[in-house]
């Protein structure tokens, strides 16, 4: 199977998981679109849920798709979130935020019951840290930002989007995406970054993940839980 392919049944397994009453978290990027895209053919078919978003896309995504939406300021819980995932590691901790969502995607999984990752086996790793680790940062005092985050060993470079301007996150701040080598203690990693004073998040989920839905070459699925 294609990578397309196995972020799709990955993602349609998880959402089979999905019950009639429950509030639903939708991730960002292009595994969580293949999730979007079967809890709408399930609305269609009279599930019966409210689904609250992690970036403006999946918003668009669920509003174009005929989901009823909620906002974050209408609920207090969400009973499972589903998201993809850059790396996740043995002890399914997990890198985020290639899409830039990190920040609205680490307040829904803080908020979920469940919080379901859904990935191609691509992004299994025995330690965090080929993929480059995104850091949301306000666009003041960038020199000293990325001083700090040099300190820590991140080596960041400012992500740019494709018109060569810096890439701005729905929340109006910037990506440093930061090369860290190995990750070996990412939650002290994660408290380090958020002490930084312009760093908002960081991209770095550790102790969040409820289980991991995997899709594997052969299209057999791996779930792991914690
Ligand atoms: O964290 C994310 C967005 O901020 C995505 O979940 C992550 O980048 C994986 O994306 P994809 O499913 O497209 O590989």
């Amino acid at each position: 199977m294609n990578a397309e392919e196995l972020k799709k049944i990955a993602a349609e397994k998880a959402v089979e998981w999905i019950e009639d009453g429950m509030t639903v978290g939708l991730g960002t990027g292009s595994t969580a679109y293949w999730a979007i895209r079967r809890i709408a053919e399930r609305v269609k078919e009279g599930l019966s849920i409210r689904a609250a978003a992690s970036s403006m896309r999946s918003e668009e995504l669920a509003r174009e798709w005929g989901i009823p939406f909620v906002s974050l300021d209408e609920i207090d819980r969400i009973d499972l979130t589903i998201d993809g995932a850059d790396e996740v590691d043995e002890r399914l901790h997990l890198i985020k935020g290639g899409g830039g969502a990190l920040l609205r995607e680490k307040v829904l999984a803080a908020a979920s019951d469940r919080f379901i990752v859904i990935v191609d086996e691509s992004k299994l790793v025995p330690t965090l840290g080929t993929f480059p680790l995104p850091v949301e940062i306000v666009p003041f005092a960038e020199r000293l930002t990325l001083n700090r985050l040099r300190e820590l060993g991140g080596d960041p470079v400012i992500r740019l989007a494709p018109d060569g301007q810096r890439y701005v996150t729905d929340n109006g701040n910037w990506i440093a995406d930061c090369r860290f080598g190995k990750i070996e203690d990412p939650a002290s990693l994660n408290v380090r970054l958020n002490q930084i004073p312009a760093v908002v998040e960081n991209g770095l989920f550790v102790g969040m993940t409820s289980s991991v839905v995997a899709a594997r070459k052969d299209g057999s699925i791996e779930v792991r839980s914690r």
